[in-house]
């Protein structure tokens, strides 16, 4: 069983579709980023998994079931929504007591054995608090109620390099010591490549790119010519992306099979160039992109 499954899942907000037959399959225990440009459908596609919205069409299951419809689905998933969303006026320790009172699994030998990670004062309201120490707030809430996954919509974008490596970091630990299963949408592609192992790529409400990292990038190459060099690929070879500068032609294809060019015509991509030449399709493309095949 997997952890989420999405079958021709789309969401409308009134006649405006914000999300459009994604299919997903994320096994338990992976950790999986989403990314796009601004209204690309991530936060729709969130909600959905959380629960918080629901599909116009088709369907999705976390861990087999329909999110959002029992009191142990709802325990089963952690949440945190864009900008970290805490009380103001509520403290630290306010907030622990409320995570304790709410939420049925909650585990306070954790909480007493991380409280000491959020490097504040339980007295301090979370008004009073830097964007770090709101982050690991927000985490430690999440874990404390032992969720099976973990969402969090945009986690870092607000906090600066080192602060967001450090929750990073915390939030890593948290996946490995507890088996956690998470999502996580950014733009800062740098940061997911860091901690996902699988990738959804969201452009035009659309999934453009979706698979476990390690596969992509090996079905990605890069190649480098003239024109005339590239003018007929092998059988079985997409071209993502062909960008032209003098007499140079810079391609990204995809192909599972191993390219006729010799090296220096044809190289591996990087992470973060492969999802930027999807992004950079869909956004030159007058149609939305396509959906491949989700592994
Ligand atoms: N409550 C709403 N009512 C109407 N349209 C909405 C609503 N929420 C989102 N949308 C629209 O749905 C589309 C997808 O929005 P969504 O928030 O999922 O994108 P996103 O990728 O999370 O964007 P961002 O990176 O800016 O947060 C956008 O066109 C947005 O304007």
């Amino acid at each position: 069983m997997y952890a989420i499954e999405a079958t021709g899942l789309g969401l409308r907000y009134g006649n405006r579709p914000a999300l459009v037959d994604c299919d997903l399959q994320l096994p338990a225990g992976r950790v999986l980023g989403v990314v796009g440009p601004n209204g690309a459908g991530k936060s729709t596609l969130l909600g959905l998994m959380s629960g918080l919205l629901r599909p116009t069409v088709g369907s999705i299951t976390i861990f087999g079931k329909p999110p959002g419809t029992t009191a142990e689905q709802l325990a089963d998933v952690g949440f945190v929504a864009q900008n970290t969303p805490l009380y103001a006026d509520l403290t630290v320790a306010e907030h622990l007591r409320l995570g304790a009172k709410l939420n049925p699994r909650w585990d306070q030998k954790l909480v007493d054995e991380y409280v000491g990670r959020l490097n504040t004062h339980l007295k301090h309201k979370a008004g009073q608090l830097s964007g770090g120490q709101r982050a690991r707030l927000a985490l430690l809430l999440a874990v404390a109620k032992r969720p099976k996954l973990l969402i969090f919509d945009e986690p870092v974008a607000t906090l600066d390099p080192l602060v967001r490596r450090e929750f990073l970091r915390s939030l890593m630990e948290s996946v490995v010591e507890l088996e956690l299963t998470v999502v996580l949408s950014s733009h800062l592609v740098s940061d997911l490549e860091r901690i996902c192992d699988y990738i959804t790529v969201l452009a035009n409400g659309r999934v453009q790119l979706a698979g476990p990292v390690d596969d992509l990038v090996a079905s990605h190459h890069r190649l480098i010519g003239t024109h005339d060099d590239f003018t007929s690929l092998p059988d079985g070879t997409e071209v993502i992306l062909s960008e032209h500068t003098g007499r140079q032609n810079t391609v990204v294809v995809r192909s599972d099979k191993p390219l006729p060019y010799p090296t220096g015509q044809v190289s591996g991509i990087e992470f973060e160039d492969l999802v930027l030449a999807y992004m950079l399709r869909a956004a030159d493309a007058s149609v939305p992109g396509p959906t491949p095949p989700s592994r």
